[in-house]
């Protein structure tokens, strides 16, 4: 296997010129009274139990107790995934604990304290929490109405269709409610690799954990039935369909007429509780969505602290943003065949943090073009990664890059679920 590394922080390059195009990744953290650091180092230093013991008054506790709980319920609920985790270890370095996202936290949470009572709203009887399924076709605008309604960035947005692989879940919190999003990769129908099935697998259980559900359909597009969608999504239909919410993205692009006769046509030919026209992009009746979804939700405390915005690790938005900086410099198949994975965060108190990032394709055809003439266009690619990894992590980072080709990796299950496509991601 060959192998080429980049060290960027070395490159030269400007940052004005590398920024263009590209919009930022934000804080997975709000600190709206800066009571609390943002990324609290100590999410990153110690594995979970440690954690769990060691700071048992700390708000990092909280998150991080959570995740446990999650965890808990996980080896409890998917007994007959452990076969499947057990093939997966042979690939995995063993040092990190696996995070579940298809499994929501307990609301029945039985050994909270009175900092946590308080901290998740149990004591507010009208408090809303719940989770909110987000679906439709690639490219319709899942990714912008989710970071809309979370107000910062979470998933990569681009022009491509099919960008977003995992499910990213997003939490949007007020004093009143909690809306746990999932940010679901669009309902393909023609799966071309096992990466696409153990995707769609992953739509699957966003949709059956959910509360209620709303369904993208992109307003430029000529009219079209959902109903592969919410199979896809629902299943067979056979078990309590959820509310489910029509939302006609990106009516900013369509004259009112036309507007007006789309609306009709989808009340009229899908079987859905209400339709909704918004623009994502500009925020155009974001608003009215959060009404409706509030009006769905489950009076109950919240699920997670509601100063966090998400319960992936930095690890998991480090790799996405250098995704998103290839989707935007490649083209063609590229931005597809590339799978990328932090393989190593380390925190260095006296030094800028490591981060070693590798970038998986099939072919070396491929591996050429990523690296381009003399390493130039990987040069390009990993300073525009490391500065907006920096600006999300807040700090000074050293990025390395590697490039290594994996024959057919989207077909090889094994290393599907390793790369967490198996609805689990490295928990730190
Ligand atoms: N004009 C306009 N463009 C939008 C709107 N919403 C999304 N877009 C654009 O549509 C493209 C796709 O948006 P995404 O949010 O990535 O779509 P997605 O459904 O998450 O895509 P997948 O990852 O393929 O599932 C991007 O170029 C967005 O800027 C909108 O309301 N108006």
């Amino acid at each position: 296997m060959e192998l080429v590394s980049y060290n960027s922080a070395t490159s030269t390059l400007s940052r004005q010129n590398l920024l263009t195009g590209s919009s930022s990744f934000s804080k997975f953290r709000t600190n709206p009274d800066n009571r609390r650091p943002l990324f609290p180092s100590s999410i990153r230093k110690y594995p979970l139990q440690t954690h769990f013991h060691v700071q048992p008054r700390n708000f990092t506790y909280q998150f991080v107790l959570l995740s446990v709980r999650q965890q808990i319920l996980v080896s409890e609920q998917e007994n007959e995934e452990e076969e499947d985790e057990e093939e997966m270890s042979s690939y995995s370095d063993g040092a990190s604990s696996l995070l579940s996202l298809s499994v929501k936290p307990d609301r029945n949470m039985a050994l909270l304290d009175d900092y946590e009572l308080e901290e998740l709203d149990y004591s507010d009887p009208n408090h809303r929490s719940g989770y909110v399924a987000v679906l439709g076709k690639p490219n319709v605008g899942k990714s912008t109405l989710s970071n809309q309604m979370i107000g910062q960035k979470l998933s990569i947005v681009t022009d491509k269709p099919q960008t977003t692989r995992h499910r990213v879940l997003g939490i949007c919190s007020t004093p009143e409610y909690q809306m746990v999003l999932y940010d679901t990769p669009g309902v393909i129908e023609k799966k071309m690799h096992m990466l696409d099935s153990m995707m769609m697998k992953n739509v699957r259980n966003a949709a059956v954990n959910a509360d209620c559900v709303l369904v993208l359909v992109d307003a430029c597009k000529v009219p079209d039935k959902i109903d592969e969608i919410l199979e896809e999504g629902l299943g067979d239909f056979s078990e309590k369909m959820p509310p489910i919410l029509l939302v006609l993205n990106k009516r900013d692009m369509i004259k009112p007429g036309e507007l007006a006769k789309k609306l009709e046509w989808y009340e009229k030919f899908t079987n859905v509780d209400e339709v909704i026209p918004v623009s994502a992009k500009y925020g155009q009746g974001v608003e009215d969505i959060k009404n409706w979804i509030l009006s769905k939700l489950p009076t109950g405390p919240a699920y997670y602290p509601k100063d966090i915005v998400s319960e992936h690790p930095e690890r998991f938005f480090v790799s996405e943003i250098v995704r998103e900086k290839i989707f935007i410099q490649y083209r063609k198949e590229i931005p597809y065949v590339c799978q990328v994975n932090v393989v190593s965060y380390k925190t260095r108190p006296t030094a800028k943090d490591f981060i070693q990032v590798e970038i998986v394709v099939e072919k070396n055809s491929q591996k050429i073009i990523l690296i381009g003439k003399d390493g130039k266009a990987l040069k390009v690619l990993a300073t525009a990664a490391r500065l907006d990894i920096e600006n999300f992590l807040q700090k000074k980072v050293y990025l390395e890059v590697e490039v290594k080709v994996k024959e057919n990796w989207r077909q090889d299950e094994g290393l599907l679920k390793y790369y967490g496509y198996g609805g689990q991601i490295k928990a730190l």
